[in-house]
């Protein structure tokens, strides 16, 4: 073709030896490109057809590598790695009671926040994470630290009945509400704001309904914990009468801008009512593990077509931000669970960590694959390695043998933010100092 008949792109990514475009069909091209333009995908497929269609200002050869769609953190509590280690091999219970929120109201205030999340956000790039949703106080010094990052994200403000560390007194969450909605008028398109009441046993009815119907009044996600161990079943029937999804759906909770965090303990019942509602999960696995809550009926509500993405939830209960080892737990545990290999396959999982997430968090319509039009969040991972080589099946390869540490360049909304392993947005040697510098107060507190 004459050079007159090709488009100008920003960026051509080619010599791609496996490309993963994570569309409904879960399309894998041999020999792929990537064209960007303004920070969107024009197109992902053969690099000799888009080779033919397309000049760029800038070409990458990424031979050596696997391009995909950034992975997609469906339930973060990103300050939390400042709190890494502190609170190991409890329950759910005594670990949030006895140390977590003491710590957190001694620990956690805006700078805090901002810190840990920045921390996190380096974490979640490098392995590979492009969005997160999150859900903490002091949303704002989030936002700061995810704009500082470059990282997309959809940041839950974190609403409680009890005295919270950014609400001393909970009669105020409507003003308090109401300021971090004001605040996220000015932040850029890919941070996103969000309302995230605690759980059915932290927030009363009232609180549940207004704040939900303030989510659907400005078309925000609503972020809750749910079912998340037999304790809170127990506890939400003897208050309510109801098991929790039923408690929520009575209140009028249950809708597509709904996402369930955990889902441990849901009956028969109320995974079907989810589907019919059309309410959405993330999966913490590894969290569920540790904190032995359980092991969430995943296969179950996949079935039935509730949409389940993957969560690390917060360091203090995983211990780290790694969607790669949550793939590879994911697709393990259901089918020794199941007893069944052929149950949570890797397709299944790659999805539920990419096009699924993004359906969860409301953000189809931009990320979570390699479609035309969507936002260019892509990852390339280095697969000339040992544990890499040969490869017969890149989706398995990606569940099963690769690392977080494998993935070698990162780019959100078009933008690089890693280069070879180094991340271009933050100097994390001085991130580090600052960690170490908090560190301090958290020990000499005992904690
Ligand atoms: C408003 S959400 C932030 C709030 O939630 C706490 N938290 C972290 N992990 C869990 C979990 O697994 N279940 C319940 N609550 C959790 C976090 O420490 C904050 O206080
Ligand atoms: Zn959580």
């Amino acid at each position: 073709m004459r050079t007159k008949d090709l488009t100008t792109v920003d960026l051509l990514l080619t010599e791609i030896d496996w490309l993963l475009i994570c569309d409904p069909g879960m399309t894998v091209v041999k020999q792929g490109a990537v064209a960007v333009d303004g920070g969107t995908v024009v197109a992902a497929g053969s690099q000799r057809d888009l080779e033919a269609r397309y000049r760029a200002r800038e070409t990458l050869p990424m031979s050596g590598h696997l391009v995909m769609p950034g992975l997609i953190n469906t339930h973060v509590h990103a300050a939390m790695t400042l709190f890494r280690g502190i609170g190991d091999d409890l329950p759910l219970k005594t670990w949030l009671q006895e140390v977590i929120f003491p710590a957190e109201a001694r620990h956690a205030d805006d700078a805090f926040v901002e810190l840990g999340t920045v921390l996190a956000c380096a974490e979640m790039i490098l392995g590979g994470t492009t969005t997160f949703c999150d859900g903490y106080f002091f949303e704002e010094a989030a936002a700061r630290a995810a704009a500082r990052a470059g990282i997309r994200a959809v940041l839950g403000q974190g609403v409680l009945d009890f005295p919270s560390p950014d609400l001393k007194d909970p009669s105020r969450a409507r003003q308090r509400v109401e300021a971090f909605l004001d605040a996220a008028r000015s932040w850029p398109p890919r941070l996103r704001p969000s309302l995230f009441c605690h759980a059915p046993y932290t927030c009363g009815p009232e609180t549940l309904q207004w704040v939900k119907d303030l989510c659907r009044r400005q078309g925000l996600l609503f972020q809750i914990h749910v079912s998340e161990t037999q304790w809170e079943v127990e506890e939400i029937e003897t208050r309510y009468g109801r098991r929790p999804v039923f408690h929520l759906d009575h209140l009028g909770l249950l809708d597509p801008m709904t996402l369930c965090a955990h889902g441990v303990w849901l009956d028969p019942d109320e995974i079907a009512l989810l589907a019919e509602r059309g309410a959405c999960l993330s999966h913490n696995v590894e969290s569920n593990l540790k904190l032995a809550s359980g092991v969430a009926p995943v296969p179950a509500l996949i079935q039935v077509g509730v949409p389940v993405g993957l969560g690390t939830d917060g360091c203090a209960s995983n211990n780290d931000l790694d969607l790669f080892s949550e793939m590879a737990l994911t697709a393990k545990l259901h089918k020794a669970t199941a007893n069944d290999p052929t149950v949570c396959p890797a397709r299944q999982v790659l999805r539920m960590a990419t096009l699924d997430g993004a359906r969860a968090l409301g953000l189809s319509h931009a990320v979570g694959s390699l479609e035309p039009g969507k936002r260019a969040d892509l990852i390339a991972l280095r697969i000339d390695r040992p544990h890499l080589t040969p490869l017969y099946d890149p989706v398995s390869h990606i569940v099963y043998a690769a690392r977080s540490s494998d993935v070698n360049h990162v780019w959100v909304d078009g933008r690089r933010v890693v280069q070879d392993g180094r991340l271009l947005t933050l100097d994390v040697p001085q991130l580090l100092c600052e960690a170490e510098s908090v560190a301090v107060t958290v020990r000499s507190c005992g904690r």
